[in-house]
């Protein structure tokens, strides 16, 4: 499926080569030391690492990244990746979503689809290693995130961390080395969560738009700088998620740790924009489907979009066009 208009989808298959949009794109970035993908090679082939075990929590509640001995014994100190996969993925379609209202804030579940979804996500991830999990405070993001790794080969248990008191980090605790070296840190942030949608939140998305018009409405939720009625911008969002990203996220990749972010459309927009170099001008068309996942390889400090892991299921589409994004 190859998409011919001027915002071309990009649509990821094993070999389909990018759209001539992305060729420019290609062009674009390749002087920014982005190195988008060419063909798709399976992951595999790709990259030659072997599973990175996560290193056990040491007892402490918040991840570290992993602090390599000291001792400077070679032999002894465990071989950091010179590369770390990075995973984002937009959790799969809630209620709201099915409704087609606009959510934001609004703790709602997935649905059956969503659930789905989360599980076929999974599927698509489940060769690429993963060390830590970050996921927002929003219970759809977090089913999503737990759902996807129950697919995973590894088969190791996500735990989510709890940090909101003194005594939920002391009750948390895992007392054994065994068991937590079989475990993945999930840690929930409120920075993570969708934007805000201020007043539209729980209103139709589409009665919304006949009632203000679609360019108003398409400026509301894909504009850079132009808020919600007492909402967020995806620029204000940004300011809590990139930031995020920035000081939790990035020390991990650093570190050698390979990373999922189970995430929201607008919070993962804030943060692809960020890593794709994307104008205010550029972002307004991107758009993400729930639960189709994104791969980043994070390499000596840069970050190479390797596009949508292929799963069992058709290529994915990382939406480009606006009609490609249900108004879900
Ligand atoms: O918050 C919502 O309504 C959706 O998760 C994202 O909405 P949008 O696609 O309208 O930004």
């Amino acid at each position: 499926m190859a998409a011919a208009t001027s915002h071309s989808a990009i649509v990821h298959t094993q070999s389909h080569r990018w759209s001539a949009r992305n060729s420019r794109f290609e062009k674009q970035t390749s002087n920014l030391n982005l190195v988008s993908a060419g063909n798709m090679y399976p992951i595999r082939q790709q990259f030659g690492f072997g599973f990175v075990c996560a290193s056990s929590l040491q007892g402490s509640s918040v991840v570290e990244p992993v602090q390599l001995p000291s001792n400077g014994n070679s032999d002894h100190t465990p071989k950091k990746s010179s590369e770390s996969s990075l995973i984002l993925i937009r959790h799969g379609e809630s209620l709201w979503n099915e409704k087609n209202l606009f959510t934001g804030c609004v703790d709602v579940p997935l649905t059956p689809k969503g659930v789905e979804e989360a599980i076929e996500a999974g599927k698509r991830i489940c060769s690429i290693p993963i060390d830590v999990i970050f996921t927002s405070s929003l219970i759809r993001a977090q089913m999503t995130a737990m759902l996807a790794m129950m697919q995973h080969r590894r088969k190791k248990v996500p735990i989510i961390v709890h940090n909101e008191s003194e005594q939920a980090h002391l009750w948390s605790q895992v007392y054994s080395e065994e068991t937590r070296k079989q475990s993945i840190p999930v840690i929930t942030a409120w920075q993570l969560n969708e934007r805000m949608y201020g007043e539209l939140q729980g209103l139709n998305k589409q009665e919304t738009a006949d009632r203000f018009g679609n360019e108003q409405v398409h400026k509301w939720r894909r504009s850079y700088d132009i808020p919600p009625p007492n909402g967020e911008s995806l620029e204000m969002c940004a300011e809590r998620a990139v930031a995020y990203f920035k000081e939790h996220v990035v020390p991990q990749l650093t570190a050698g740790k390979h990373v999922m972010i189970a995430a929201h459309g607008n919070s993962l927009r804030s943060i692809i924009m960020q890593l794709d170099k994307l104008t205010s001008q550029e972002v307004i068309s991107l758009e993400l489907s729930t639960g189709i996942p994104m791969l980043y390889i994070f390499k000596e400090g840069k970050f190479i979009r390797r596009g949508s892991p292929v799963g069992p299921s058709e290529a994915s589409v990382y939406a480009y066009t606006r009609k490609l994004a249900q108004y879900r």
